[in-house]
């Protein structure tokens, strides 16, 4: 790649800077550090298999007591006044083997039923092998759908490709749930460049400077190289401290956001490489902060000079180009790449994969991997949902210190993970919401069957005033329980009272009691002493 393609500076740019002249090096001084280039998420290992422990270090006389394997450790009956709060629990045969594969941390080797998508990646991809830019790639699918594993799975296998063959390609992978502004991201990847340059010239120097002492004493050591007097090797060592130094890292706030480009731009251009940005979650950076990133990274390659970038964007929303500007829209999306939903038994598939790896070998009854891929199909097909039910059953199988993992620990991690969404969906539902699902839970705990609007708001006007909350209209009202019905938490039904016209009819969908202490754990309904004598009230009206 020579990096001469460039079209001058007839595109506008908001870094607007022209100062681009620097030294970008010889060949002889290109190269990347393989160190640099770490995307994979690292796991433990550390099973209770793994540890040797000695039990009874206070008799170090004993040769056998150290490095005791904890599986082997009987306790008898003589020690079972001194078990300790974890005796019992060890005491049980592990379940796992390995139970960090099951965690979404972990990028798995392989991934079945991925096959067509991660070619389809490859073959857009290799033209950064070539030295080439590749197009720019939309991934979409809903959650679980194992974009983002098979993305760094790609990922993976270019950079280790790009070390084989010493072309220099690097991904680097942004979340933009939690990168979503175009300052952020904008300054993430200016310092992951400053930080890799600082390498590369540390490297340049360290051979510059051997190169100069060996020809300090024998001149002849410079034949092979572009350097022809020791003084000029000072001269370039020089030229790359003074680079060095003027590489500024970009602090997570305070500049520019003109400032924050020109320093990422510089950065990249500082090597000559083909960079692909992974943006994951991209939805989330267009909602939070528009599509000005998205435009400015775009439009970078008619203006770099040495370095390629291009961009793959991850998505579980479909619609989320609609609000994209159409030149990015149309650049953005050059390729784009569909993930369907799994259905029950590639879930199997991936769940055995994993299931092989994380559980001793005996641990799993025959109905549990097809119990948990059928729930998860039944969702969405989500292997993340699969893979943490199978990881729950597994838990609560090791906490009831059963042998084995079975139907009925399925269904009880089905149960535990449907609670726990609840319990989220609840926490985070705001004041009034939770106003108007408590009126309907004290309803319901005073059996009262059947609850129409009108009882709701009843309750929900006392609840306000008791807290001093705005009191929202009847209309607003039934609007916050139709929401509350879409979430799963009420379950709503417009009846027909014949000539009384229509109404609905009210019960909740989750469990009384979670729901009701995750909503007195808010401060301000937790403040309700007692909240009998609204329900009375509504006799009254
Ligand atoms: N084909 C597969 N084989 C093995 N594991 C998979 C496969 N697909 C997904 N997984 C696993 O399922 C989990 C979710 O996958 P991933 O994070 O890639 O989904 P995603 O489509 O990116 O979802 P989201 O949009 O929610 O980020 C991960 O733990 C991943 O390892």
């Amino acid at each position: 790649m020579t990096g001469n393609e460039t079209d001058g500076h007839t595109n506008e740019r908001t870094n607007g800077s022209d100062e681009q002249e620097r030294s970008t090096g010889g060949d002889e001084e290109t190269g990347i550090d393989p160190a640099d280039i770490d995307i994979q998420e690292s796991i433990g290992n550390d099973g209770l298999d793994d540890l040797d422990v000695d039990l009874e270090s206070d008799d170090d006389t004993t040769p056998s007591s150290a490095g005791v394997d904890l599986d082997e450790v009987v306790l008898d009956e003589a020690d079972s006044d001194s078990r300790g709060l974890f005796d019992d629990l060890l005491s049980g045969e592990p379940i796992f083997e390995n139970k960090e594969v099951l965690r979404p941390s972990y990028t798995p080797h392989e991934l079945p039923h991925r096959t067509d998508q991660i070619n389809q990646m490859a073959t857009i991809l290799v033209s950064a092998l070539r030295g080439e830019t590749p197009s720019n790639i939309l991934i979409y699918g809903k959650t679980g759908t194992g974009k983002t594993a098979s993305a760094k799975f790609v990922s993976q296998e270019l950079e280790s490709t790009s070390q084989k063959y010493d072309v220099p390609c690097e991904v680097e992978y942004i979340n933009c749930e939690v990168t979503d502004t175009q300052y952020r991201v904008l300054a993430q990847l200016a310092n992951k460049f400053i930080e890799k340059n600082h390498a590369l010239i540390d490297d340049r120097l360290r051979r510059l400077r051997d190169l100069r002492s060996a020809a300090a004493d024998d001149p002849t050591q410079l034949a092979d190289t572009r350097f022809e007097r020791v003084a000029d090797v000072d001269d370039r060592i020089a030229d790359l401290e003074q680079d060095r130094e003027e590489m500024e890292t970009v602090p997570m706030t305070g500049w520019p956001t003109d400032r924050v480009y020109s320093t990422f731009f510089e950065a990249v251009d500082y090597n000559e490489r083909v960079v692909v940005i992974m943006l994951d979650e991209i939805d989330k950076l267009v909602e939070k902060s528009g599509d000005d990133t998205l435009y400015n990274l775009s439009r970078m390659n008619s203006e770099l000079d040495n370095s390629r970038i291009s961009i793959m964007g991850i998505s579980n929303d479909l619609k989320f180009t609609d609000f994209l500007d159409p030149r990015v829209k149309s650049s953005l999306g050059e390729e784009e790449i569909v993930f369907p939903p799994y259905d029950a038994n590639q879930l199997r598939d991936i769940l055995q994969h994993r299931a092989d790896i994380a559980f001793k070998g005996e641990a799993l009854t025959d109905d549990v991997i097809p119990l948990c891929a059928a729930f998860a199909a039944q969702e969405h097909g989500d292997a993340r949902r699969a893979l943490d039910l199978l990881r729950t059953a597994g838990e609560l199988a090791e906490r009831s210190q059963a042998d084995t993992v079975e139907e009925a620990h399925v269904r009880q991690a089905q149960d535990k993970i449907e609670l726990d969404r609840v319990v989220e969906v609840v926490r985070t539902l705001p004041t009034q919401s939770k106003i108007v699902l408590f009126s309907i839970i004290l309803l319901e705990k005073n059996g009262v069957h059947n609850i129409n609007t009108g009882e709701v708001f009843n309750i929900y006007k006392r609840l306000c005033e008791e807290i001093d909350a705005d009191i929202l209209t009847q209309r607003r009202v039934t609007d916050l329980i139709s929401e509350l019905d879409m979430l799963g938490i009420v379950n709503a039904v417009v009846v027909s009272k014949g000539r009384y016209g229509r109404t609905k009819e009210i019960s909740l969908s989750v469990p009384i009691d979670e729901t009701e202490a995750v909503l007195l754990s808010d401060s301000r309904l937790g403040n309700i002493e007692d909240a009998q004598p609204f329900v009375q009230a509504r006799f009254d009206n």
